[in-house]
């Protein structure tokens, strides 16, 4: 199960050890390269956060077919900030079977684009958002004070980058924001979002806080995948 973390109020920062911190200066410049000289790659305008997007990164009958699984898996989302559960993140969620050879292909669409081994991959998560339900403003990294961390530090380590691709168009609502950049974005069937969770040397940065907004009309579909610093799992 892959759980992302939870940040519901872009309030004051308590300071926590930094982790990984080498590990995710290599990912960074590793996949920095890479986009680099990938014409298909938009970066998003601010200079605080690498955040780019690419337009038609599924084809709509790929976004369909992942639409389907995702429809088969999708539970209500968790966070690991049990308590603030169901104020936070109100969609449904859950991996999509990573045995299915369609996933797979995807998946290694995905690492081949940021240059990322696959193994740091966690599963991919598909999250459905039906009207008035939102992810809150929050940070995918994992917090180094929280009780979680032993556990995530086992299994891969911190976060580095993010990939999310949205399924299809949403009616109304559904924009991501990036709360701190001001920076919104409209889903659009196929198109695929990535950014890197760290700064260049290797610590959290506060500035990829974003926020899913309510889906107001329609449905909205997205895949996340998220990049540890080591081997997942
Ligand atoms: O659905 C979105 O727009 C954002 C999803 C997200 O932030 C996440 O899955 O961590
Ligand atoms: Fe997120």
């Amino acid at each position: 199960m892959s759980y992302a973390e939870s940040r519901s109020e872009d309030g004051p920062q308590k300071p926590a050890p930094l982790a990984d911190r080498a590990a995710l200066v290599r990912c960074g410049e590793r996949v920095r390269a890479r986009l680099a000289a990938d014409p298909a790659a938009y970066r998003l305008p601010t200079d605080r956060a690498e955040i780019f997007a690419f337009g038609e990164f599924l084809d709509p009958a790929e976004c369909d077919r992942m639409i389907a699984l995702v429809d088969a898996t999708a539970r209500p989302s968790m966070v690991y900030d049990l308590p603030r559960q169901s104020e936070t993140r109100t969609s449904y969620s859950g991996d999509v079977d990573p045995a299915d050879p369609f996933v797979r292909m995807i998946e290694r669409r995905i690492d081949d684009l940021l240059g990322l081994e696959s193994s740091w991959g966690e599963a991919i998560q598909g999250q459905r958002y039906h009207p008035g339900q939102e992810f809150k403003a929050h940070c995918d990294w994992f917090s180094t004070l929280a009780e979680y961390w032993p556990q995530e530090a086992r299994r891969g380590g911190q976060r580095g980058w993010t990939a999310m691709a949205y399924l299809n168009a949403v009616e109304e609502g559904g924009v991501t924001e990036f709360t701190r950049l001001g920076l919104s974005i409209t889903p659009q069937r196929g198109a695929l979002l990535v950014w890197n969770n760290a700064t260049p040397d290797g610590a959290p940065n506060w500035d990829t806080m974003h926020a899913a907004h309510p889906v107001v009309r329609g449905v909205k579909y997205v895949i996340t995948k998220w990049y540890r610093t080591r081997r997942w799992g």
